[in-house]
């Protein structure tokens, strides 16, 4: 069975060097992956194309390590060219997650082939409509959020007017009836939020900072994981 086919989105791991305090991103992602989370997406906005390879490689065997290669998803940030380039260098990287105004998911798609996991993040204006009528042929995933204001990405959800627009629990109940693909949830994701997302009946939640700046990410991620299990 392909990655694509096996996707699990229920414990989504985020993480770049910028989130970490200065720990090194390797040892935390197999630490999260041991403690169950399903699917990790390598995302800097200050590492160089070449950094982002390394990281992808240091993900790709932590996720290893942990026993967990043929069962948890690898994707990237943004970086169509730096999916190419870890996988011309025999990185398994499964896919990439874009956004509004990234790469378009199509040419995406050409370029990774059929197996590739592809995630696109949902407009954050008119969601709902926006998640019914958007093309989704070539995207496995929606991203939507924010949940809560986040230092991590304070431009999340705000408008135009400067206000932070975030998610109510109603409003990811009827995303996660109305999406014609499986969506995930992030922006602000504290583990007292996990019971009442899991009540939506969504795909699963994404974090950052929950998790990556824990005094002990490997505990931090346990938690979020058997809260959403329970
Ligand atoms: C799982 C997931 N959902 C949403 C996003 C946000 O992507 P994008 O809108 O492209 O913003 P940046 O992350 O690139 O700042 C995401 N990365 N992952
Ligand atoms: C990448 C991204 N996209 C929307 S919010 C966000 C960051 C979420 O970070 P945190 O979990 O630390 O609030
Ligand atoms: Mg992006």
């Amino acid at each position: 069975m392909s990655m694509r086919e096996a996707l699990d989105l229920s414990a989504y791991l985020v993480i770049g060097p910028e989130n970490t305090k200065g720990r090194p991103v390797k040892g935390i992602i197999r630490d999260v992956v041991a403690a169950g989370f399903t699917i990790v997406q390598v995302r800097s906005k200050v590492a160089s194309a070449k950094e982002l390879i390394g990281y992808c490689r240091d993900a790709a065997e932590a996720i290893a390590e942990a026993g967990r290669a043929d069962r948890v998803a690898l994707v990237a940030d943004d970086r169509l060219d730096v999916v190419l380039a870890a996988r011309e260098a025999g990185i398994k990287v499964d896919g990439i997650h874009v956004g509004q105004s990234d790469i378009p998911a199509a040419v995406c798609r050409k370029y990774l082939g059929d197996d590739a996991v592809i995630g696109l993040s949902a407009r954050t204006r008119e969601l709902i409509d926006y998640v019914r009528t958007a093309d989704i042929s070539d995207i496995d995933y929606f991203g939507a959020g924010p949940l809560h204001e986040t230092a991590t990405k304070p431009e999340a959800g705000r408008s135009a007017s400067g206000r932070v627009i975030t998610r109510s629990l109603e409003e990811i109940a009827e995303l996660a009836r109305v999406s014609p693909v499986p969506a995930v949830i992030g922006g602000g994701v504290k583990l007292a939020d996990i019971p009442d997302l899991k009540r939506t009946g969504i795909a699963g939640f994404f974090v950052v900072s929950t998790v990556t700046e824990a005094d002990d990410p490997g505990r931090a991620a346990a938690a979020l994981t058997a809260a959403w299990r329970a």
